[in-house]
């Protein structure tokens, strides 16, 4: 079996993998533009955007798929592109899109990929469906979007890769399949890979990255530490109170009021929450509810900027 000690660090356990002025037009004018972003060796980075953002493109280019405009990505030292066969041996890869062997069943895709990359222990292949769960007697062609994925992250991680490239990981996954997959890659974590995972969650990024980059149309707008950018997250509250005079006093509180409708009140929160809890203390509260936000929302009040 191709252990990770096959693909050892040239750079004594820093960058891992590395993005510089990397540019990618397509003929509708789409596609990302002027990226620069690194990976440490040992990091977890989630990518983060909108749909349509340019994750995808920005992975097929790691992956080596299409030739850039601009710009270079190396993993380990090696250009994505002229090594591309290198770099496979010691990556585990998820595309976005699952297109493999219909008629092959979860067994035989996955013997196949062991197969190919000359793997003969089967022990972590073994470990892996038996964690995923996962029906290997089922075509390919029967599975559901969610095994097929589950068939995926098998393939990606069970030839035991020091580098992860991973899109949209969890897409399709039911909730106890995501959490094994959250333990999956904080084990990995601690087991010094590296992984690159795309992703519209910001809960799953949170559990599982120490940065994470955030694309809008093509640019990177930041990199940064998973806990400054959760910091930055406000809390929305819906306030629902007795009385209209309730109401007023909540506008009057100085803390930032959303939408009113009624006797509903919709609070933001950065940091108040003394006076939040003053000023509840005063009114008649008949409930209190946190509003989730999502992602995008998240972006737009730490960018400043509208998310279309
Ligand atoms: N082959 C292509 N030809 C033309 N435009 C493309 C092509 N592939 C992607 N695009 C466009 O480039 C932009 C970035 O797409 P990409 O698939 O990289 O986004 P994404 O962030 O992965 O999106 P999602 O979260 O929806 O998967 C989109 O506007 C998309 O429509």
């Amino acid at each position: 079996m191709k252990s990770s000690s096959t693909f050892i660090s040239k750079h004594g356990g820093e960058l891992m993998i590395s993005v510089k002025g990397l540019t990618k037009t397509y003929k509708n004018g789409k596609g990302i533009f002027d990226l620069t972003f690194s990976v440490n060796e040992g990091e977890v980075f989630g990518y983060l955007g909108p749909n349509g953002s340019g994750k995808t493109t920005t992975i097929r280019q790691l992956m080596g798929f299409t030739n850039a405009d601009k710009g270079t990505c190396t993993i380990n030292g090696m250009d994505t592109r002229t090594q591309a066969k290198e770099i496979q041996k010691s990556l585990g890869y998820l595309p976005g899109e699952i297109a493999f062997f219909d008629e092959m069943s979860g067994t035989q895709f996955l013997q196949f990929m062991n197969d190919m990359r000359g793997v003969k222990d089967n022990t972590r292949k073994k470990q892996l469906i038996e964690r995923f769960d996962l029906e290997t007697d089922r075509k390919i062609r029967k599975m559901s979007k969610g095994m097929k994925q589950k068939a995926g992250l098998i393939a990606a991680f069970m030839h035991d890769p020091c580098v992860y490239i991973l899109d949209e990981p969890t897409s399709g996954l039911d909730p106890l399949m995501q959490k094994t997959f959250i333990e999956l890659i904080l084990e990995e974590r601690s087991r010094g890979k590296t992984v690159l995972m795309s992703s519209h969650s910001f809960e799953e990024i949170e559990r599982t990255s120490d940065r994470a980059g955030v694309i809008r149309e093509g640019k990177l707008v930041a990199v940064e530490d998973v806990h400054s950018l959760k910091a930055s997250q406000r809390k929305a509250f819906l306030v629902t109170v007795a009385s209209p005079a309730d109401v007023d006093r909540l506008k009057v509180s100085e803390l930032e009021i959303g939408k009113i409708t009624g006797n509903q009140v919709e609070v933001y929160i950065s940091s108040e929450y003394d006076r939040f809890i003053g000023v509840l203390a005063d009114c008649h509260v008949k409930g209190l509810d946190v509003i989730s936000q999502s992602l995008e929302q998240v972006f737009m009040k730490y960018y400043g900027q509208e998310v279309q």
